[in-house]
């Protein structure tokens, strides 16, 4: 059993990227002018973390904490798609939290086989078929294939244990552990010496069942004195707790009694982070070190006042093993009545990423470091500049299309750009060079009297003559929205 338990641990995922799109075009013998023809990049390979109830400890994580999924493979002539990248799936222990660096919790697996996608694999590139439209009949570019996403995440282990130990510093659960199982805690005689919980499997006859021994716990631990936190946050769903109280402590102030209480105190005051209620667990009381005679004595003279609150008592020494084999025992059994009350764990459905809401918006403002610059945020500009071959002009003119029709031009105009100044998207930096009739006017102040608000549209001659630079291969795509591309724009999305 592994006596080392990693509980909390940092991974890097890399989702695959997505396959290049692919610009082809048919050829056959005595038909020179084929169609497009170029397949789509495949879909890079997702990152999922899946719960595999033969997996206790986060501790490969802790050795291999770098995971990458595969890359989607590029589209191919001949109408070939590229293949998607294979998922990569990390088996986690069931009970794993997932969390930002920043702490807030993502998802909570429980229940064997649940699935939470933690790097999602970027979209394969359109290729030139695809992207061929009545207006675009042979495009000589395709799409590139996004950068799958790229994370880093925490996982932690919080529902370690069927029984959780509770007890002042130095009370003796890191001996009890490591006397009931093959654990190899570290015991010494000063006060918080176990600072990460150790978990131990322990067999009481044909019932095995896991202990976990945590920090010594203080009063003040809910405002997180001592390592009050760390422990509190352990114990929240082991389903027996266990008192391990010091009978042969030196200090003045403390007694069995009030020891107990001061720990009860904390736990009440302690909020679970994962919800429930740490009142309605079981408790047993376990009396420490009664091989030191003051100890026996101050256990026989407790024991009738924590009967009395209708716990179950064991007076033990870990240093004789006295009482252990009763202790295990009883333990074993309210393990057991506890697991037969509990509903099998239905696995969690569907856990998502609540990722922010992509209203298909975009925003743009003042760039910061960029006097008469402007930054454009939004998922799809975002995206689209991501899926773009500046090496090729098809492609950028196609970029600057698809902005002009979601309507960036026009709100970089009211914001004031002027031609020449620098636009940022995704971290590339443009000279923003506004090519539409619209937009043009609107800068030159054309349009701005609402009495002539509707020569600021493209007129039909315009039109025409987009066209007629298009056919010639030189202007700009001038056509207005719907005009084109309603299908592909679902491939897209
Ligand atoms: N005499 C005697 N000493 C014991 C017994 N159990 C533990 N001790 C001693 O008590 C001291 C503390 O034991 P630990 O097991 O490290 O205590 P802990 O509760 O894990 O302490 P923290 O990790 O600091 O919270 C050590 O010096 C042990 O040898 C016992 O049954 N009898
Ligand atoms: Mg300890």
């Amino acid at each position: 059993m592994a006596s080392r338990f990693v509980d909390r641990v940092v991974i890097h995922l890399a989702a695959g990227n997505g396959g290049n799109g692919c610009a082809s075009v048919h050829r056959e013998k005595f038909k020179p002018l084929g169609g497009p023809d170029g397949g789509n990049g495949g879909h890079g390979g997702d990152v999922v973390l899946v719960v595999d109830p033969g997996v206790h400890t986060l501790l490969d994580f802790h050795f291999r904490p770098h995971a990458r999924a595969g890359n989607g493979k590029q589209g191919q002539g001949g109408h070939r798609n590229g293949a998607a990248g294979e998922d990569l799936e990390l088996r986690v222990p069931d009970g794993t939290v997932v969390l930002t660096e920043d702490g807030e919790v993502l998802a909570d697996l429980v229940g064997a086989g649940t699935r939470f996608v933690a790097a999602k694999g970027g979209r394969g590139g359109l290729g030139n078929a695809a992207l061929a439209s009545r207006a675009r009949k042979a495009p000589g570019f395709a799409l590139l294939g996004e950068p799958g996403e790229e994370r880093n995440l925490v996982l932690e282990l919080r529902s370690v244990a069927d029984v959780g130990l509770l007890g002042f510093p130095s009370a003796g659960k890191s001996s009890l552990i490591s006397v009931l199982s093959a654990a190899k805690p570290k015991i010494a005689d000063y006060p918080f010496t176990t600072l990460v919980p150790n978990l131990g499997v322990v067999s009481a006859g044909d019932t095995v069942f896991t202990m976990a021994d945590v920090p010594g716990l203080i009063p003040g631990a809910s405002q997180g004195r001592g390592l009050g936190l760390d422990f509190l946050r352990h114990i929240e769903r082991c389903a027996v707790l266990v008192h391990v109280i010091d009978c042969a402590t030196y200090e003045p102030e403390r007694d069995p009694i009030s020891d107990f209480d001061a720990l009860e105190n904390e736990l009440a005051q302690y909020t679970p982070v994962l919800g429930g209620d740490l009142d309605s667990r079981p408790r047993v009381v376990v009396l420490n070190k009664v091989d030191v005679p003051d100890a026996a004595e101050l256990a026989e003279m407790v024991r009738p006042d924590f009967e009395a609150r209708g716990l179950r008592v064991f007076e033990v020494s870990t240093a004789t093993h006295a009482g252990l084999r009763e202790l295990t025992y009883a333990l074993g059994q309210i393990v057991e009545e506890h697991r037969a009350a509990q509903p099998p764990p239905a696995p969690t459905k569907v856990v998502v990423t609540p990722k922010a809401v992509d209203d298909g918006g975009f925003t743009v403002e003042p760039d910061p470091e960029e006097p008469g610059g402007f930054i454009v945020r939004g998922a799809k500009p975002e995206r689209w500049v991501r899926q773009t071959n500046f090496a090729n002009d098809e492609a950028v003119g196609y970029l600057a299309e698809r902005l002009y029709r979601l309507g960036v031009e026009k709100e970089l105009a009211r914001m004031g750009a002027e031609p020449g100044c620098a636009v940022t998207i995704d971290g590339v930096t443009f000279d923003w060079e506004p090519s539409t009739p619209g937009v043009v006017e609107a800068l030159t102040g054309r349009g701005s009297d609402p009495r002539l608000e509707d020569r600021s549209r493209t007129t039909a001659a315009e039109r025409k003559e987009a066209r007629r630079l298009r056919r010639e291969g030189t202007g700009p795509d001038l056509d207005t929205p719907n005009d084109e591309e309603s299908g592909t724009e679902d491939a897209d999305e």
